[in-house]
């Protein structure tokens, strides 16, 4: 706790104008101002002294400079703070609390400018000003800057006085702010025409401010003071709205009369210290809320509204014998320092902080990120992939140079190969063909013809082979005899030929052996020109034609096997030159995002320049 003051509550009494409606009635002004610190009958009968009287011709300026100074200056040095009017219906608390904003604001308005007047003249300090509107209609507390907060709850709070529960709270900078916050909970405010005010509040309406208040070298401790302005509902009789009250106003009217009887009880034990009766509080939500001003822990300004008018003599007196106990009430009011934690200022200068360290962190990272961008990701990545690129290029050109060894092979391989339709079929063996076809259609003929015993003298012949071939050549030209004479001219013709071309089939066909012995050597091999080694019998020519087909068709597999390796390569080279283009995309991709990173730095490099330079 920090230093403590014992100070009476400020009371003052502003006599307001007489209104159209006391003067239309004909009524008299029968209370004047006595001096600045007194208030009298007219006619003598009663004086009362308070510590100031303003009357219908002083400016809600001038009360202010009595009334709200002090306790706003207290509020900015940390000590909590409490203005309230008091006074019969229409007798002008609105008006001295809020008044007419541009031509004649009231103490709400002036006491927000003070306090950023104040705040302005506090050099070496740091402010943070929160600001929340309520009313307590029919025992309500409704939030004015969300009408959709009704009802709110109370809780004690030791530490900062009664808390209502979830009411708005918005921090403001500026008086401007603040107004705005003022003129929006207006709106939401209960104002009914009664027969007394065409304006009338029917709820007692708190502003509440609160300032935080803090060295910034020095000691840590924050102050935090809560200032209320108050501008009660107005106490009324039964004629204030008439026979024909509704049951809405005379509800009303029930609830603010009610709680201005215990405001007035708390008030009157809290003057007769003598007497230990409670102070009974919680008998409204008014005077719950008002507990911790009026225990003490507030520098209290009373104004209490009055009119002059004879017909509200009653009235009148009951606000000036409420004024005179209030002003009885001795009060020791405390500085609240705290190092608390919770104060908000406290709370959003470590976030200020924090959050300082954090973009100071983020610059360097940023920073960080630029250089790693420039100087190792993306070189990094380049580099990388351009080494990836060489090793493909590399790879492509041996795979190239593979693929361009594997078409020569497979050319060579193929001119190796030789196709039946390749080959030309020569003329002597066309000839040969044909003349043997001829040779064995007239030896079946011919052996069809002989009797069974020629055929078997041919078979027996077997013994000899020189005997079998005499006994052929004898059919033969038996034969010969039966065909015609341009058949005889051309067997012979080509007799030696054919017997050179008659090759073993033919002889086997026919049921002969192989013709070896009749001419030494076999030429059938002469027959077939292809066969370049004539010494070759025709069995060795067929193993030999045999196993030139198999090579040719190793070869065809072998030629096979590679069309199939180059195709593979071929897509191996395919896939490397896609996945080169996929690198060359990431690479430009990596540029795009390295220009964004440098233009969002720049950016951000140029905003704090600005910031800090709007700082200074
Ligand atoms: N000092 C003054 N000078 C000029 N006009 C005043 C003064 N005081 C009050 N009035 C006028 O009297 C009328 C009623 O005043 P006001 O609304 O402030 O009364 P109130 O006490 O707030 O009433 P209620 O309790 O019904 O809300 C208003 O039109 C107001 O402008």
């Amino acid at each position: 706790m920090g230093e403590k003051t014992v100070e009476n509550i400020t009371v003052a009494v502003r006599i307001r104008p007489l209104n159209q409606r006391e003067l239309a009635s004909g009524g008299e002004k029968i209370w004047e101002k006595d001096g600045e610190v007194g208030i009298k009958e007219k006619n003598g009968a009663r004086n009362f002294f308070y510590d100031r009287i303003y009357d219908e011709n002083t400016e809600s300026t001038e009360v202010f400079i009595y009334q709200g100074v002090e306790v706003i200056e207290k509020c900015i040095s940390g000590y909590n703070g409490c203005i309230f009017c008091y006074g019969q219906t229409g007798s002008g608390k609105t008006h001295t609390m809020h008044g007419v904003r541009k031509t004649n604001p009231g103490l709400v308005p002036l006491s927000i400018d003070h306090i950023f007047t104040m705040i302005q003249r506090s050099s070496g300090k740091e402010f943070l000003i929160r600001c929340s509107y309520i009313e307590i209609y029919n025992e309500s507390v409704n939030d004015l800057l969300n009408p959709n907060f009704l009802n709110l709850q109370l809780a004690e709070d030791k530490k900062n006085g009664i808390k209502i529960i979830g009411v708005t709270e918005e921090v403001c900078t500026s008086s401007n702010q603040v107004n705005s916050l003022l003129v929006m909970g207006e709106k939401h405010k209960n104002i009914a025409s009664t027969n007394f005010n065409q304006r009338s509040s029917r709820a007692h309406s708190i502003f509440r401010v609160i300032v935080e208040s803090k060295n910034t070298s020095g000691r840590p401790d924050v102050a935090i003071a809560t200032l209320n302005l108050i501008d009660l509902a107005g106490s009324e009789s039964a004629d204030v709205h008439g026979p024909a009250a509704s049951s809405a106003r005379s509800k009303e009217m029930k609830y603010i009369n009610r709680s201005l009887l215990t405001l007035g009880t708390v008030i009157m034990r809290l003057s007769d210290k003598k007497n230990n009766a409670p102070i009974p509080y919680r008998d409204s939500k008014l005077t719950r809320l008002l507990q911790p001003a009026l225990e003490g822990d507030s520098k209290v300004s009373i104004v209490c509204n009055i009119s002059p008018c004879n017909d509200a003599y009653d009235e009148t007196l009951s606000t000036l014998k409420f004024a005179q106990r209030a002003k009885k009430i001795k009060q020791v009011i405390v500085k609240n320092d705290t190092t608390d934690s919770k104060a908000l200022i406290v709370k959003y200068e470590r976030e200020i902080y924090e959050l300082q360290e954090r973009l100071r962190e983020m610059e360097n990272k940023m920073v960080q990120e630029e250089k790693s961008a420039m100087n190792l990701n993306v070189s990094k990545e380049l580099q990388i992939l351009q080494e990836e690129k060489e090793r493909a290029d590399t790879k492509l050109e041996n795979l190239l140079q593979e693929k361009l060894q594997l078409a020569q092979d497979l050319e060579r391989l193929k001119s190796f190969i030789i196709h039946a339709e390749d080959v030309k079929p020569s003329k002597l063996l066309k000839e040969t063909e044909q003349k043997m076809k001829k040779v064995a259609t007239k030896k079946t003929n011919l052996l069809h013809s002989k009797t069974s015993t020629s055929k078997e003298i041919i078979i027996e012949g077997d013994e000899n082979l020189l005997t079998k071939n005499m006994d052929y050549l004898e059919n033969k030209s038996i034969v010969l005899e039966d065909m015609g004479n341009e058949d005889i001219n051309n067997f012979e013709r080509h007799e030696t030929m054919l017997l050179n071309g008659l090759d073993n089939i033919e002889f086997e066909l026919l049921g002969f052996e192989s013709p070896k012995n009749i001419t030494g050597k076999p030429k059938a091999k002469q027959a077939l020109p292809f066969i370049s080694n004539s010494a070759l019998t025709l069995e060795e020519c067929l193993k030999i034609i045999e196993e030139q087909r198999k090579c040719i068709e190793g070869q065809k597999n072998t030629i096979d096997v590679l069309k199939s390796e180059i195709d593979v390569r071929d897509q191996t080279i395919m896939k490397f030159s896609k996945d080169i283009e996929e690198k060359q995309e990431q690479v430009e991709l990596l540029s795009d995002e390295l220009k964004l990173c440098k233009n969002n730095l720049t950016k951000l490099q140029i905003s704090n320049r600005f910031r800090k330079a709007s700082k200074n």
